[in-house]
């Protein structure tokens, strides 16, 4: 039985998340959408806050489009490498994770306006 099985996963376990966070950091300093998203989901969250409105669905939202987005990069990224050359299967991949993010970016501001609509005509004194 190894004794210090413990200490070596949560070691392994910070070192993946050091990897993970600099793929966050080369996402949010490369791309012009991820840094869209992420401050445009602060700006939500800030505002649910504000209205006393649900977190919980706006930050769910959220994450769904930035971790779409990362994939996306790590799409274009894997693409790049392995079809530096025109071709039709490469085009496809990247216009399908794009696509992605475009699904969950509608999704994401159908929940915004379900959730902060509302309240936000209270306050503007419409209800
Ligand atoms: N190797 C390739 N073969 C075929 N089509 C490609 C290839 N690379 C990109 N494309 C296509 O060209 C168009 C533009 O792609 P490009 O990667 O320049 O921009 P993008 O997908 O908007 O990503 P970025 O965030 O880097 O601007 C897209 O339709 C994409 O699918």
């Amino acid at each position: 039985m190894r004794s210090d099985g413990s200490a070596l996963n949560l070691r392994r376990w910070w070192r993946s998340t050091g990897f993970a966070w600099a793929g966050i950091l080369y996402s949010y300093n490369s791309q012009a959408n991820f840094r869209i998203e992420v401050w445009a989901g602060v700006l939500a969250l800030i505002a649910a806050a504000f209205l006393r409105a649900p977190l919980a669905p706006i930050a769910l939202a959220c994450a769904l489009v930035l971790s779409l987005e990362l994939v996306n990069t790590a799409v274009e990224a894997v693409v790049d490498l392995a079809s530096p050359e025109l071709h039709p299967l490469a085009k496809v991949a990247k216009d399908a994770a794009a696509g992605a993010v475009l699904v969950a970016s509608a999704g994401a501001l159908v929940v915004a306006a379900v959730v902060l609509l509302p309240p936000l005509w209270k306050v503007a004194g419409g209800g």
